[in-house]
């Protein structure tokens, strides 16, 4: 992966295609793109009838010959002919007919720490297909980093979080390289499975793709406390009727505490791995989480506890990634120099 800042300046766009949503920032305009990596395809005629948020709308919805699809998983972009059509309609006409008439037209993209080599060729067979010449592929821990304003080139550890739908990747960084890294394949899916395993499990009920929103709002409100039921509807399992049931604050929060264990590990595991010096300069610093899922009522708190340093939620988390990869595009990130001669 990239992380020469030379060619990252000469590129004009920035993607970041997760597997909840997909982000666009094209250089001198900033994030233009900002939507569920989703699209409604008519299996019957292979048209697209929606993508984004449209799209979104419609899952769990359709009819037969609709189908939903979602070309990302787990970081890695499983369908490159549906992600390049949905990133098409996602940009819009004008960016794509510039991309096409710019014969230069160089690409970033960020890829989950570890990405295998398929992988990576996936999200440069999908950028080329849309006309870029030239990808450069950097570290989604990297990128956020940047994007959250950590001091990433300096001699000192940061520690970056960052919450995804499918993974949730961990890492210290210092001196602008990751020191210790892992990526966990649990992210805001996985909880919200959890969540929708307890109802199945507790209350013969299965919920609808929407459905878990009302219980995050219910975390949420009643922060660290076991309090609180809120009312979510449903189909029975048996009779197959609507039906409502009051959830408590408390079961949901026992319900999520598996996945969310899973994310502690993660970050034990890295921590572990860290040189005690750099694990020293983060018990002042803190452990900055990012990604959508950093909003999940009851993650800080629980990283806080389990590790006993101050942790940090990003200004808008969804987007730091894009926004760090933005920001070197840009030029705006320096890398650091060293001068031996100093005294
Ligand atoms: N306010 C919120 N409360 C709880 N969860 C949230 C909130 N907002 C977003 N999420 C969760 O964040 C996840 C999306 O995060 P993000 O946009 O970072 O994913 P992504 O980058 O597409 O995923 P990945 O990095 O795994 O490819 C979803 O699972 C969503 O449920």
């Amino acid at each position: 992966m990239t992380i020469s800042l030379a060619h990252l300046r000469r590129c004009s766009t920035a993607v970041d295609l997760g597997a909840a949503r997909t982000r666009v920032y094209v250089k001198n305009q900033g994030l233009v793109v900002d939507a569920p990596t989703v699209a409604a395809v008519n299996i019957r005629t292979g048209a697209m009838l929606a993508v984004g948020d449209q799209a979104e709308l419609m899952d769990g919805r359709t009819p037969d010959y609709i189908r939903v699809v979602r070309p990302v998983s787990g970081g890695t972009i499983v369908d490159i002919d549906m992600a390049q059509r949905l990133l098409r309609h996602l940009v819009g006409d004008k960016l794509r007919k510039s991309w096409r008439r710019r014969r230069s037209m160089r690409a970033a993209v960020c890829l989950p720490y570890g990405s295998q080599p398929l992988s990576q060729r996936a999200a440069v067979e999908t950028l080329t297909g849309l006309g870029a010449r030239q990808v450069e592929l950097v570290d989604t821990l990297i990128a956020a980093a940047v994007g959250c304003g950590l001091p990433v080139e300096h001699p000192e550890a940061t520690m970056i979080v960052v919450c995804g739908a499918g993974t949730t990747q961990v890492a210290v960084l210092s001196l602008g390289s990751i020191v210790a890294a892992e990526t966990v394949p649990v992210g805001g899916n996985a909880i919200d499975h959890a969540v929708i395993q307890h109802l199945r499990l507790h209350h013969e009920l299965m919920l609808p793709g929407r459905g878990v929103r009302p219980l995050h709002l219910l975390l949420s409100t009643t922060g660290g406390l076991a309090q609180g039921s809120t009312e979510v509807h449903g189909r029975d399992l048996h009779s197959g009727q609507a039906r409502s049931v009051n959830v408590d604050a408390e079961r949901v929060r026992h319900a999520i505490a598996t996945p969310l264990t899973s994310i502690l590990d993660g970050i034990g595991a890295v921590l572990r791995r860290c040189p005690p010096d750099l694990v020293a300069d983060l018990g002042e610093r803190g452990i900055m989480l990012a990604g959508g899922s950093a909003l999940i009522p009851g993650l800080e708190t629980m990283i806080n506890q389990a590790t006993t340093m101050p942790v940090h939620i990003a200004d808008r988390p969804g987007t730091c990634a894009v926004q760090g990869l933005g920001a070197m595009i840009e030029g705006k990130v320096q890398p650091l120099h060293l001068d031996p001669m100093a005294p």
